[in-house]
């Protein structure tokens, strides 16, 4: 690595970076200046560029020109170790955690307390318990390993890892794609106070709000080029918007215009125990149902069940008014369940297989004839739906992996879309999508009721929702608390619902808010106007 001295008021500077993938050029000239104790936002639609730019700031891709200047010195020949050497430090998309690592093991990872010639775990693990409870104020189960924690909680681990090595500048890529509103108002209280006590952090995001009420500035990345930089208190996110996609973004929530058949979806009595608890609802053919609920709610759980993964102890579920057992989900989808689940990159798709593939392995026999594979149809259907969901690929051949977080994502929704289903459940189905696309994806879900069949959506986007539900169950403690009917929503009923702060209305005994670490905590965004609490974890 060398190092010359320059532009000292930014903490990070690149400029004109180039990035080419075989014949694919992913970054065309890349710009990203960022103030020292600023928080910048990057934006851009799936496939800008976005993580290929921010992954040659990690030395993980290194740029086929450009020039790179971290705290004001030149830099060259980087690499992951020396990113981190210079106070530059990641929580990245793709969650690097070993699964079967404890909390203790993954924070210390590289800095392991030891006795003598051995580990330490015992005091890894108390430490490691106190680091989280001092940044985060939640206690996460002792000794667990990281498979057996949440996403909220993995991602807890992931930033208090970082937090442990004293960066200087943090980089965000997507933090809040998989938490619940809760979750995310702590996260950007606890990113303000990193702020205000002076790290530089750059915040990619697909949800434009969060990027309004948290930069201080955004760039704009478009084609692997940045077109421009905004005060985002200045710039309206419609603005910010239409400058990402190039074009307006038109009525953000199209609703269908199907009308209400018969119960497609029928639960009764729902148990699985520790889980839920006689969860009852239905879905109409033709309708869009939500259902929402904060971590350890058990709407994950109930959707589990709902696609054979895990069998419920009590209760019944019909499909079209038939009883059915699905023991698997195979069963599942021969009861005509398609399900998209949220960990789309790691369920949803084959990485090593083509665009075409992945798109059309739930569907094959819909393709086949005698056991023949249509390549017409194949093609034709493919090309639709890729035109559909706008998913941005070198072309239907191209494999899975080569593509943008985004349009992997996009990639798992098409497999499933392309199969004819009579219920579609969709976990989180628009997670780090951008907004153009989610605007595709919303109105794919109307075309779905209007061809007939019910959807399901799971998803902690409240806006989303509302915007284009027709009812809205909202799970707390295991139970479903209320369903909203269109239009009696709004996002703060369905958040007081979701966090029992309703039933707490009612039973003023009740202290126990469930939250997505389980115990009754302080949330750190009230926290974090108290100039007590600490901002740094001093080792
Ligand atoms: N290892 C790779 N090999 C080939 N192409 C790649 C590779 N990594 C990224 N690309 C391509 O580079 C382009 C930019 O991808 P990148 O992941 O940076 O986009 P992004 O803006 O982060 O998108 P998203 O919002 O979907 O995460 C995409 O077209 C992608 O297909």
């Amino acid at each position: 690595m060398t190092s010359t001295v320059s532009v000292p008021e930014l903490a990070i500077d690149l400029e004109g970076i180039v990035k080419q993938f075989g014949a694919h050029r992913a970054l065309d000239g890349a710009s990203l200046r960022v103030a020292r104790g600023s928080v910048h936002g990057l934006v851009g639609e799936n496939g800008a560029g976005k993580s290929t730019l921010i992954k040659v700031l990690a030395g993980i891709h290194a740029p086929d020109a450009g020039i790179i200047r971290i705290g004001g010195h030149t830099v060259a020949d980087l690499d992951p170790s020396a990113v981190e050497s210079l106070g530059v430090h990641f929580i990245h998309q793709d969650r690097l955690l070993a699964p079967s690592f404890t909390v203790g093991e993954a924070l210390f990872l590289g800095r392991e307390i030891r006795k003598g010639p051995w580990l330490d775990r015992r005091a890894m693990q108390r430490r490691a318990a106190e680091v989280i409870h001092s940044l985060f104020d939640v206690t996460l189960p002792p000794g667990a390993r990281i498979a057996e924690l949440n996403t909220a909680q993995q991602q807890i681990v992931q930033i208090s890892r970082a937090l442990l090595a004293n960066p200087s500048v943090l980089v965000f890529d997507e933090p809040t794609a998989s938490l619940v509103k809760r979750e995310v108002d702590q996260l950007l209280g606890i990113i303000r106070r990193l702020r205000d006590s002076g790290l530089t952090i750059i915040y990619i995001s697909h949800y434009l709000q969060e990027i309004e009420a948290l930069c201080d500035a955004v760039t704009i990345l478009r084609n692997g080029r940045d077109v421009g930089v905004v005060d985002p208190a200045a710039t309206p996110v419609a603005e910010i918007a239409r400058r990402m996609v190039n074009r307006d973004v038109a009525e953000m929530y199209p609703r269908h215009t199907a009308s209400r058949g018969n119960v497609v979806l029928d639960v009764q009595g729902l148990t699985l125990d520790r889980a839920y608890d006689d969860v009852s609802l239905s879905v109409h053919r033709g309708e869009v149902v939500g259902l929402t609920g904060l971590v350890g709610s058990g709407a994950k759980a109930l959707v589990r069940s709902l696609f054979g993964l895990e069998s419920p102890d009590a209760g019944t579920i019909a499909i079209d008014a038939a009883p059915v057992t699905l023991r698997s989900p195979r069963e599942a989808v021969t009861r005509g369940i398609a399900l998209v689940p949220e960990d789309r990159r790691a369920q949803g798709i084959a990485p090593s297989l083509s665009v075409t593939e992945n798109a059309t392995l739930a569907s094959l026999r819909t393709f086949s004839r005698l056991g023949f594979l249509s390549r017409v149809r194949e093609r034709s259907a493919v090309a639709r739906l890729i035109d559909d969901l706008a998913i941005r690929t070198p072309g239907p051949h191209a494999l899975a992996r080569q593509l943008s977080g985004g349009n992997q994502q996009k990639v798992a929704l098409a497999k499933w879309l392309s199969r004819q289903s009579r219920l579609y459940i969709l976990d989180e189905p628009t997670v780090g999508v951008d907004i153009g696309a989610k605007v595709e994806i919303y109105k794919l879900i109307a075309t779905l009721v209007e061809g007939g069949a019910g959807v399901l959506v799971l998803s902690s986007d409240l806006q989303e929702l509302i915007g284009i539900c027709d009812r809205v169950a909202v799970m707390y403690r295991g139970r479903i608390a209320r369903t909203f009917d269109a239009g009696e929503a709004d996002s703060d009923a369905l958040l007081a619902c979701a966090t029992g702060a309703h039933a707490r209305d009612a039973h003023a005994s009740d202290t126990g808010a469930l939250s997505a670490f389980g115990a009754a905590q302080t949330p750190l965004a009230a926290r974090a106007t108290s100039s007590e609490e600490p901002t740094h974890v001093a080792i």
